[in-house]
Order: structure tokens, then C-alpha cells, then sequence
């Protein structure tokens, strides 16, 4: 736990330390990374968080997703629960959750079949995966097994190992600016 704690503030001052720039340029290199995978064509439905604090950004991906007639959907935080909207348009998303965007209108949707991108704050190379601390991504993907799950994070967030739990859920691809990572 305390480790846990200890990484999240390192990768939070390096994020920081980064300009808006190099966020946006990695982030694209990621978009084109994670539009390259056989998981993301084949997929009809993505589940994507909106980034906030230099997070990998995902407005590219859910313009490009548009475009490629994909549909789209946005978490918000309701108590203990995600609760993912359908988003159409980049107007339905509105600071909340710790000023994270999130919509306020929209269907809500339960997909199965669907890729989720996955935020992180640290990962390693058997996929192992440091967020927030909510444990919403693994009380989400519990009851939605069926979901393939895709990491969007940048290479200053692999570290040689991170902490793991019993209930960590991990992805099956942590995609960066430079690589895919298959566990
Ligand atoms: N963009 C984005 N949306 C997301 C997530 C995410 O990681 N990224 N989440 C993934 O779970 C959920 C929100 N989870 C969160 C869990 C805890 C805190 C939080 O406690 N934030 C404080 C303290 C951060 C710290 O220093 O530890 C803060 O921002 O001040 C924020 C979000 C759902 N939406
Ligand atoms: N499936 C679950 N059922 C009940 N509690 C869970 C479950 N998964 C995780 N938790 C609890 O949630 C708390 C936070 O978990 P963890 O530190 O793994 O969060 P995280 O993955 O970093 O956060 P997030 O998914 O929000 O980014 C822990 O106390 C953990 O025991």
C-alpha cells in the first residue's frame, strides 16, 4: 500500500514536470499505436476515459474512433461504480469527479462486447497496473470479464515492477508512445 502511494507520487511529479507538448506528441504516437492493433479494428464499441492532468490523452482516439464509425462511451463516477455514457460529442463532458470531464447527458450503455482504453498511473512488464487508488477499473472489469483491455500509458510510466493485489485487474496491452506491451 504504501508502496503504491510512494509510486503514484514520483509518476505524478513526473507528468507534471512535462510540458503540454510532449504529452501531446506522445499521445498521438500512442493514438496511432493503439488505431494499429488487430484488437481496436475489429472492435465496434470503446470504452475510453477522458483525460485529465496529463494523463496519455484521448481526444485523438475518440475523433479517429468517430471517424472509423466506431461508438464511443465515457466514464462517470456514481459512489463506489463506473457508469459509462455514450459520448457523440466532446460538449457532453463536463468537469466532475475530482474535476475529471465526465458526461452529463447521453445512454447509458452496458456493453460486453466492447475494448476498453485503460488509464494508469504506473505499470510494469507482466502488465501489472497502478491507478488512482479507486479500484474502479477492477471492480468494473469483474463484472464485465467479457471486455478486452487495452492501457494507453507513456514510457516514463513502466517501472522494472509495481505492487500487486488479489484483485488487480490487469490489461492485456499497455500501449506507449514507443510499444505494445503483451504481458
Ligand atoms: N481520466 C480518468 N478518469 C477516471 C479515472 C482515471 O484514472 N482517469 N479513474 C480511475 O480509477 C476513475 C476515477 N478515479 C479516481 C480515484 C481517485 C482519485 C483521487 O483520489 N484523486 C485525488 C488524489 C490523487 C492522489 O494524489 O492520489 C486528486 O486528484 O486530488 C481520482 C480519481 C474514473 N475516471
Ligand atoms: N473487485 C473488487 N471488489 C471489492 N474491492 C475491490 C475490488 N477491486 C479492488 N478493490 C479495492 O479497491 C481499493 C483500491 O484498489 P487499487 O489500489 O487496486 O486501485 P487502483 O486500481 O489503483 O485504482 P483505479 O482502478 O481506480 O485506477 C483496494 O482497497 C481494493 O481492495
Amino acid at each position: 500500500m504504501e508502496e503504491k502511494k510512494a509510486i503514484r507520487k514520483q509518476i505524478f511529479a513526473e507528468r507534471k514536470a512535462c510540458s503540454d507538448k510532449e504529452i501531446q506528441e506522445w499521445s498521438k504516437e500512442i493514438t496511432k499505436n493503439i488505431t494499429a492493433l488487430p484488437e481496436y479494428q475489429t472492435a465496434d464499441r470503446i470504452l475510453v476515459y477522458a483525460d485529465y492532468n496529463h494523463e496519455v490523452m484521448t481526444g485523438f482516439l475518440i475523433e479517429k474512433a468517430w471517424a472509423d464509425g466506431k461508438e464511443i462511451a465515457v466514464p462517470k463516477v456514481q459512489g463506489l461504480d463506473m457508469i459509462f455514457y455514450k459520448l457523440t460529442d466532446f460538449a457532453q463532458l463536463e468537469p466532475g469527479y475530482y474535476g475529471i470531464p465526465e458526461p452529463v447527458s447521453g445512454e447509458i450503455v452496458q456493453w460486453e462486447d466492447a475494448l476498453m482504453i485503460m488509464p494508469g498511473v504506473a505499470f510494469d512488464r507482466q502488465n501489472h497496473r497502478v491507478g488512482y487508488g479507486g479500484g474502479f477499473y477492477d471492480r468494473y472489469l469483474e463484472k464485465h470479464p467479457r471486455v478486452k483491455r487495452v492501457a494507453a500509458a507513456f514510457e516514463f510510466q513502466l517501472l522494472p515492477q509495481v505492487p500487486t493485489e488479489p484483485t488487480d485487474i490487469s490489461p492485456e496491452i499497455v500501449v506507449t508512445e514507443k510499444q505494445c506491451i503483451r504481458g
